[in-house]
């Protein structure tokens, strides 16, 4: 959809930067929360996918994730939010600069096959019937693989595209195997499924153009990005402040160094001091096992709305 056919009900998208959102699935809500948390303000109208942001100069176009990356790398819309694994599957990474990860939509793309099947390497599946909705690089991977076993003609591997519910399709006799995001193994678990290879891992990533057209766009990108780094930033740590003897406060900032340096402060007991530094949320509870071990005491923990770090 070129620029000039994109339409909302009220005014134009001249100027503005476009910024490409999931539309639904596993990356919508998180994309919101990411908007709210950068200040970006919109009220989307019943079932219209371009909206046009109150506070800045950018409209926000919703599109299905598996399109954003060929909507960026030609350079349709100037900024968006997808997984990796799309970016690669649309064979658009040299179109498109990664501004950021965001951590999170973490998934990995793998073949699976019947936990209870005869097949149990990917050389076994070489020349069956596979099922997925990631053709490209199903076809990429398994050519290889052809290619090293000298399979070829019609003995290659049969790549058969489907748009969902791919777990169903090795039950269903359509697929001796099958390639499919799994994050948890849940879906794969409960369709009796195994992983025997992985393709590439993946994660929600921040995009924007490559095309040289959008420059002006810049100082509006790099804020944007910075307020969603900040965001992002907040949700990875918390802040940790306590009080520990002074004897012992080089062992305490070896545990909790900060990102920078601890902040340190006196306190009317001039043996004590009080340290406040941000720390990873996944090494929190073993910070503290490891600060009370070396006497911390009145140990807190808090939460960041937003920082910028
Ligand atoms: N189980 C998962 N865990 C984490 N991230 C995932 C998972 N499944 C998909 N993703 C990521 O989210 C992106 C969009 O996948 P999703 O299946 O939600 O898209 P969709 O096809 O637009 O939505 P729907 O499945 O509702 O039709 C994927 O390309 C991948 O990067
Ligand atoms: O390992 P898990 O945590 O179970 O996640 C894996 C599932 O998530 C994705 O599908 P999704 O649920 O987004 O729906 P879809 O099958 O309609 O694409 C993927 O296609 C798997 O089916």
């Amino acid at each position: 959809m070129p620029r000039a056919e994109m339409h909302t009900d009220a005014e134009s998208l001249d100027g503005r930067l476009l910024f490409a959102i999931p539309k639904k699935g596993r990356l919508h809500e998180k994309c919101l929360e990411l908007l709210a948390g950068a200040d970006i303000q919109f009220r989307r109208h019943h079932r219209l996918d371009v909206c046009l942001v109150k506070n800045h100069p950018i409209a926000l176009v919703f599109l299905p994730a598996s399109d954003i990356p060929s909507f960026v790398g030609k350079g349709n819309v100037d900024l968006g939010i997808t997984g990796q694994d799309v970016i690669l599957e649309a064979r658009m990474q040299e179109h498109i600069t990664e501004v950021l990860k965001l951590n999170f939509g973490k998934c990995a793309l793998q073949v699976q096959v019947p936990e209870a099947g005869p097949i149990k390497t990917v050389e076994e599946l070489a020349g069956k019937r596979v099922v997925t909705s990631f053709e490209v690089l199903s076809g990429e991977y398994f050519n290889k693989i052809d290619e090293q076993l000298n399979i070829s003609g019609g003995q290659k591997t049969k790549i058969e595209y489907v748009g969902g519910s791919v777990e169903a399709a090795c039950a269903l006799g359509l697929a001796d195997g099958i390639v499919d995001l799994v994050e948890s193994g849940d879906t794969m678990r409960a369709a009796g499924l195994h992983a025997i290879a992985t393709l590439l891992q993946s994660e929600a990533v921040l995009i924007k153009s490559s095309i040289p057209k959008h420059v002006t766009l810049e100082p509006l990108i790099q804020l944007i990005t910075s307020r969603i780094a900040g965001v992002i930033a907040a949700g990875k740590y918390v802040v940790c402040e306590y009080n520990i003897p002074r004897a012992r406060l080089h062992d305490a900032t070896s545990i909790t160094p900060g990102r920078r340096a601890p902040t340190i402060s006196p306190l009317e007991d001039e043996a004590w001091v009080a340290v406040s530094s941000m720390v990873e949320k996944n090494r929190i509870a073993d910070a503290m096992d490891d600060l009370v071990k070396i006497g911390a005491e009145d140990i807190l923990i808090f939460n960041l709305d937003n920082c910028r770090v």
